[in-house]
């Protein structure tokens, strides 16, 4: 579990993180989501010691992270796997170079141990036998995979994860957010997410929280989302007309009515036809 108590962040005279709490749990997917500019890549550098926050503090199961010395932060990073924006993959190495980069930085097992390991985590992202391809010759959603198999290959009991679904079309991140949500509940790992994507805040958020302007606004899982009265979250989240029907439809199976007394025949009404009408065509 990673813990945050009373978190603020400034940069000079500007506050860009305040008074920020929350409890990331092991096995869950902790989304962090928000407008740009909200702080959620600030909070997430402060929770992996890339920032230093100003006040509060940061526990890693009861460690308090905040006060370690450089020593004993090594020891937490060990722990801790990252999975960045473009998946960060060296493009001059092999996926198996790129994939062993951490053992050999971290552990002093034998060549052949290591590489026990990156095959194991090559068949665990379904990429069984890609060990001598370059990144140039893997779609975007294999590179997602060998980035999640490089982010997994030390065990970490903490994953951290930027973006999971940039550049993805919507099937692969359907695939990417199901294989980063089995890995964290199958290892039992804290997952801690920043993502844009809505279609992951209702498949895979667990535990979530809203950052407006630095604070949290609102916290809770994908089911209380779709409840919430919180205005400004409404106003992100379904902020389109096709995400508030969505809305409306995932309540209406949640609970068999609609709260705001919306006519489902309406949305139904409403719906663009599939195929325009022939400009030619007689009406
Ligand atoms: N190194 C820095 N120095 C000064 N200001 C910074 C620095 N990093 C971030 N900021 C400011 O902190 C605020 C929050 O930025 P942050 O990158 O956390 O937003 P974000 O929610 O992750 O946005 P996005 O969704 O666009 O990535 C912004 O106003 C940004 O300009």
């Amino acid at each position: 579990m990673i813990e945050v108590k009373n978190l603020k962040k400034s940069f000079e005279e500007k506050t860009v993180l305040e008074d920020v709490s929350w409890k990331m749990e092991p096995g869950q997917c902790n989304l962090i989501i928000g407008s740009s500019g909200s702080g959620k890549t600030v909070f997430m550098k402060c929770l992996v010691g890339l920032f230093r926050p100003d006040k509060g503090d940061i526990l890693y199961d009861g460690q308090n992270f905040t006060q370690m010395t450089i020593e004993q932060k090594k020891e937490i990073r060990k722990e801790i796997g990252m999975l960045f924006q473009g998946s960060a993959l060296f493009s001059s190495m092999t996926v198996e170079d790129n994939i062993i980069f951490p053992l050999k930085m971290f552990t002093n097992d034998s060549h052949k141990k290591k590489l026990e390991r990156v095959n194991e985590v090559l068949e665990r992202v379904n990429l069984k036998g890609s060990n001598k391809k370059f990144p140039a010759e893997l779609s975007g959603g294999m590179m997602k995979r060998v980035g999640i198999a490089r982010a997994i290959v030390l065990n970490p009991k903490y994953l951290f994860v930027d973006e999971p679904n940039s550049g993805l079309d919507p099937q692969t991140s359907g695939l990417i957010d199901k294989l980063i949500d089995d890995i964290t509940k199958e290892y039992n790992i804290t997952t801690v997410i920043n993502t844009h994507d809505m279609n992951s805040v209702m498949e895979i958020g667990d535990n979530i929280i809203y950052m407006y302007q630095g604070r949290k606004e609102w916290e809770g899982n994908k089911k209380e989302i779709i409840f919430s009265k919180n205005e400004r979250l409404n106003n992100f989240i379904f902020a389109s007309e096709f995400l508030k029907d969505a809305k409306d439809m995932r309540m209406l199976e949640e609970t068999g009515h609609i709260p705001n007394n919306r006519d489902m025949q309406e949305i139904i009404n409403n719906e663009e036809p599939l195929i325009p009408p022939d400009e030619n065509e007689q009406v």
